[in-house]
C-alpha cells in the first residue's frame, strides 16, 4: 500500500490480517521504485498487487506506474459512497483521495457508535467531520505548519529565521522575528483545531465524538488535543486496507 502525499510517501506491506511492516520514503525514492527492494530487504515476497493513494504531482504517479508495471496496480479514488461512508461534496470526485481514505478508516473504527473529527497534519492541515451514520459533513483545508511558514518567508523579505529552533511554541508571545513566525504558525495550527472543536460542540448528536489525529506533524498538536483523541499517524494506510477489503482485492 502506498500513500503518496505532497511532502513524502508512506508505504506498508499488508496481508489479509493487517499491516506487516511500514515505512516512510521520499517522493524521489518512491518514484525510483525503491519499494520493491524495500520489500525484499524485509524478507517479504514482492506483493501480488499495489494499492496506491496519490494526491501529489502527476509525474510521481507516472513513475510509480512504470516500476509497478509487472504487478497489478490499483489507484484508490474518491467515491460518492463506499464502505458505509457518504461523501459531503456535491462534486464528490474533487475531495482528496487521502481525505476519503481517512473517512473510511474512521468509519471502520467507529462502526457507527460515535461521530469522528479527523485532523490530518500533513503538507496541508485538513479537518473532516464524519457523523455516526457515516455521513461526511465536510471539512477544512489550511496550509500545514511548513507551508504556512514558507509562504511568509517567500513573500515578506523582512521576515527571516535565524534561530536554531525549527518548531514554534503556540503558547508563547515572541520578541524576535524568527520566533514570531514559528510561534505564530504553530498557534495557527492549534487555533484551527480549537475552532473545529468549538464548531463540533454546537453540532446536534455530537456529544460523544472522538478525534482522530494523523499525519507527519501530529506530535506538535498533541497539547491542544482533547482527551477523546486517538493518535493514528498512518490513518490513510488504514483507509487503504478498508478500501482493499471493500473492493475484495487479492
Ligand atoms: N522526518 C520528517 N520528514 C519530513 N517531514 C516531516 C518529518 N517529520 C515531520 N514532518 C512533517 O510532516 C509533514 C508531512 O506530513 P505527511 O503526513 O507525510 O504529509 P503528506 O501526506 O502531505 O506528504 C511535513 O510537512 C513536515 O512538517
Ligand atoms: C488537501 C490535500 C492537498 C491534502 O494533501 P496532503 O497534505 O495530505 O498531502 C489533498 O487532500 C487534496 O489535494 N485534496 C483535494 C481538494 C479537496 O480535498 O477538497
Amino acid at each position: 500500500m502506498i500513500d503518496s502525499g505532497n511532502s513524502r510517501s508512506k508505504v506498508a506491506l499488508a496481508d489479509h490480517q493487517g499491516i506487516l511492516v511500514s515505512d516512510i520514503m521520499s517522493s524521489e525514492q518512491l518514484a525510483a521504485g525503491d519499494v520493491l527492494s524495500w520489500c525484499q530487504s524485509h524478507d517479504y515476497a514482492i506483493p501480488s498487487y499495489v494499492l496506491a493513494s496519490h494526491v501529489s504531482q502527476p509525474q510521481t504517479r507516472t513513475a510509480i506506474s512504470r516500476w509497478a508495471q509487472p504487478l497489478t496496480i490499483h489507484w484508490a479514488s474518491t467515491h460518492a459512497q463506499q464502505a458505509g461512508v457518504t461523501n459531503a461534496y456535491q462534486q464528490w470526485q474533487t475531495l482528496g483521495c487521502d481525505r476519503w481514505l481517512t473517512l473510511l478508516a474512521a468509519q471502520q473504527r467507529s462502526q457507527g457508535r460515535f461521530p469522528s473529527l479527523i485532523v490530518d497534519t500533513g503538507t496541508a492541515l485538513t479537518i473532516d467531520w464524519l457523523d455516526s451514520h457515516g455521513q461526511h459533513l465536510g471539512g477544512w483545508i489550511i496550509p500545514g505548519f511548513e507551508l504556512m511558514r514558507d509562504a511568509v518567508l517567500a513573500r515578506a523579505p523582512g521576515v527571516f529565521i535565524d534561530s536554531d529552533s525549527s518548531r514554534g511554541r503556540a503558547t508563547a508571545p515572541a520578541s524576535n522575528t524568527s520566533d514570531g513566525l514559528l510561534n505564530g504558525c504553530q498557534a495557527a495550527q492549534s487555533g484551527v483545531v480549537r475552532q473545529a472543536l468549538a464548531v463540533t460542540a454546537e453540532l446536534p448528536a455530537w456529544q460523544h465524538f472522538r478525534v482522530l489525529l494523523c499525519g507527519g506533524n501530529h506530535q506538535e498538536l498533541l497539547a491542544v488535543m482533547p482527551d477523546n483523541t486517538d493518535v493514528v499517524p498512518d490513518l490513510v494506510i488504514h483507509g487503504l486496507q478498508v478500501y482493499a477489503e471493500d473492493l475484495r482485492l487479492r
